[in-house]
């Protein structure tokens, strides 16, 4: 696991998008992670930036979501499957077609996922998954708790995550309750993970993330398990962290062609 400490948001999206673009000139094909929330938007802005500028081409690739939620009509403005779209994918030459979540208004919810895990398989698994991190220590919908091997499957929201998520909505009540999200054993399949976290209401998450024990309490600390896994955070996302020099330090002197 690699944590590296950035001044702030722009220079996280510079990175991040460097590894997106990076893959994607490598592997035009590349299947990409998308994350929702708000931590991933700037990396989604950089990225529609250097499409129309630069010509980043997503025409080959394909995107999978981490989560979404259950029981709202579909075209809710704040399904995933929206955000994902409005954020991101109308924004590249991305085919909408090859832009896929897991489905919160299944009739049958089980089998809808594994479809799902069905689908990552057949695009030959995850190259690069994006992720954001709850204040509660969670990583896609993966609540305090989660098997450290779980699939994609449906969960409870704890009330912390529903407060979070009520900005979104006109009101908590509006939050749902239930949601599907790619399990932890799932993520922990991507080749690379790359986490982003920014502002001092993630720092306790931040901490027991790297710092903690690998627990199901914070399931983020499953990336401790990842062959692959980039922190990126800024100064107050990483204001806990004992060794913050050391990663500081060793980000510093780390070969440039080394990347992410
Ligand atoms: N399901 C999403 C997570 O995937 C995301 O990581 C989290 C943090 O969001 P933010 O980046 O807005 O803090 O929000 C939601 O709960």
């Amino acid at each position: 696991m690699e944590v590296v400490i950035l001044p702030g948001g722009r220079q996280i999206a510079s990175l991040v998008a460097d590894a997106v673009e990076n893959l994607l000139r490598n592997k035009p094909d590349a299947v990409l992670g998308l994350a929702t929330g708000s931590s991933p938007l700037p990396v989604y802005d950089e990225l529609a930036r250097r499409h129309e500028q630069a010509g980043l081409d997503f025409s080959r690739a394909c995107g999978f979501t981490l989560d979404e939620y259950v029981g709202l009509e579909p075209g809710h403005p704040e399904s995933y499957r929206e955000v994902i779209r409005r954020d991101f994918a109308d924004r590249v030459n991305i085919d909408p077609d090859n832009v896929l979540g897991p489905d919160g208004s299944a009739a049958d919810i089980p089998a809808a996922c594994r479809a799902y895990e069905d689908r990552i398989r057949e695009r030959g698994g995850i190259d690069l998954q994006l992720l954001g991190l709850g204040t509660d220590g969670h990583i896609g919908f993966n609540e305090p708790g989660s098997s450290l091997a779980s699939r994609t499957r449906i969960k409870s929201l704890i009330e912390q995550t529903r407060r979070d998520n009520a900005r979104f909505f006109r009101s908590l009540d509006e939050v749902p309750h239930h949601v599907v999200t790619q399990g932890l054993g799932t993520i922990l399949e991507s080749r690379h993970a790359i986490l982003l976290a920014t502002g001092a209401q993630k720092a306790q998450a931040v901490h027991d993330l790297v710092e903690g024990p690998l627990a199901a309490i914070c399931p983020a600390s499953v990336l401790q398990l990842h062959p692959h896994a980039s922190i990126v955070l800024d100064e107050a996302a990483a204001s806990s962290l004992k060794l913050a020099d050391y990663y500081r330090h060793t980000y510093e002197h780390k070969p440039a062609w080394q990347g992410l």
